[in-house]
């Protein structure tokens, strides 16, 4: 599972305007491109080999849509408590960011949990379900968005749905207390007929969305559809996904010179550190990159008195600085820390797919007025294929690039054709 994807950063935004559940949203991101095999292995990295999950096609008021299952592997499973699922999250193999995410995200249901019952939040049992299901959608979710390099969420209205519903301890009125609980803060909508949102489904949306908003201006590469049990007639029960980069409003362009270059309005936050010890950093550059910094970096420098330090560079949107110069103030040991604002000029991209021996492999395409620029292999989708395959890392990326020239992505080649994208588009 790869955790070092800069130049793959994305933002998504979430569609829960029709409801939310775990399993929608975990539908969503894998019909978007999200792999099935590394949601189970960060799955079974928390509860080995405890639940398996599969995926299928169905229809929601005549809606295409995935559907994840999640099966327990047998009848026993038992309800923990918080401290038990915060242990095995805290506790298992996971690539930083997806635990930071699973565990911000159980630990806000286990606070409303904990306020709607009246209990200390240490004596928090998950739902009746079960512990298990909310396990495998909380981490498959987090596991999904880091697979699909996601480091900005943002949310649609969040619909609720409205009348009551039976649980194990009888018949609650909707929104569910702890769905009301998890919302404060955020917009809701009472649209449609019984339980649109799940207390999972809204501790997650609320955990891993930074803001709420219609469909922000954004360069799409991938769009998932993801459904729940629930089949309501006239309206169909999913969450959609739209996966892409944001970009601002195209600059006037009357004789510019950048002619269809993407031009953003960005902010470089620097500090000079060194006193921070070196371990840390990797960390740091992980938590600024899951926090929605387009990028960030280290350089080594000499200080004043022959020090040796580094300067950390952080790129970032405008209105992403205030929060990130909060987080290097609060993951470093800087007391300070300086902003300008810059010019970003980037090649419009896209993404197809080719095949190497059954394998998809990504290919970023670069390109600029109608024409390609460069095509380059996703390096997270050659080591799978390497691995799927058992070849060595450097064969399969000469097929990868070797596919992609066949399939003429090769500098100076016309852009491939929507129909032609349609074939093989990641
Ligand atoms: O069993 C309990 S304590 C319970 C509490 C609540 C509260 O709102 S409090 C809600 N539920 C219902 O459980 C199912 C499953 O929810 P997931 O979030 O695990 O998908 C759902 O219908 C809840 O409303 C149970
Ligand atoms: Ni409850």
């Amino acid at each position: 599972m790869s955790t070092e994807h800069p130049d793959r950063a994305a933002t998504l935004w979430i569609d829960a305007s029709s409801g939310v559940a775990g399993d929608m949203l975990l539908g969503a991101l894998l019909d978007a491109g999200a792999s099935l095999e590394r949601v189970q292995a960060a799955v079974d990295a928390v509860v080995p080999g405890l639940v398996r999950l599969g995926v299928a096609e169905t229809r929601r008021a005549g809606m295409r849509a995935l559907k994840v299952d999640v099966q327990p592997t047998s009848e026993d499973q038992p309800h923990r408590s918080w401290a038990e699922v915060e242990q095995l999250v805290l506790g298992a193999e996971l690539p930083a960011p997806i635990a930071r995410r699973a565990h911000a995200a159980f630990a806000a249901l286990a606070r409303a949990e904990a306020d709607v019952h009246g209990v200390p939040v240490e004596e928090v049992h998950f739902h009746e379900v079960g512990a298990w299901d909310s396990i495998a959608d909380v981490v498959g979710v987090c596991a999904a968005l880091e697979d699909l390099a996601v480091t900005d969420v943002v949310t649609s209205v969040i619909g609720v749905g409205s009348g009551t519903v039976q649980g194990a301890h009888g018949r609650m009125p909707v929104p569910v207390p702890a769905v009301l609980g998890l919302v404060t803060g955020w917009t809701v909508d009472a649209v449609g007929d019984g339980e649109l949102a799940t207390p999972t489904g809204v501790a997650l949306l609320t955990t891993l969305a930074a803001s709420q908003g219609p469909l922000p201006r954004m360069a799409v590469s991938a769009v998932g559809v993801g459904a729940g049990t629930r089949d309501v007639p006239g309206r169909a029960n999913v969450v959609r996904v739209v996966l892409g980069r944001l970009s601002t409003p195209p600059a006037p362009q009357s004789g510019s010179p950048t002619g269809d270059l993407e031009h953003t309005s960005m902010v470089v936050l620097e500090a000079n550190v060194d006193d921070l010890d070196p371990r840390v950093w990797p960390s740091v550059l992980d938590a600024l990159l899951a926090a929605g910094a387009a990028d960030a970096w280290l350089a080594p420098i000499l200080m004043k008195k022959g020090r040796p330090a580094h300067t950390l560079s952080v790129l970032c949107a405008p209105d992403d600085a205030e929060r990130l110069r909060d987080l290097v103030l609060e993951a470093t040991s800087t007391i300070g820390v300086r902003g300008t604002a810059v010019d970003r000029w980037a090649l419009p991209r896209q993404w197809v797919a080719v095949d190497v021996d059954g394998q998809r492999i990504g290919i970023k395409v670069a390109h600029r007025a109608g024409r390609v620029v460069q095509a380059t292999p996703e390096f997270a989708d050659v080591e799978a294929a390497g691995g799927a395959l058992d070849r060595p890392v450097g064969i399969v990326l000469d097929a990868a690039v070797a596919a992609a020239a066949a399939a003429g992505l090769v500098p100076g080649a016309p852009l491939p054709t929507a129909s032609a994208r349609g074939l093989a588009q990641r």
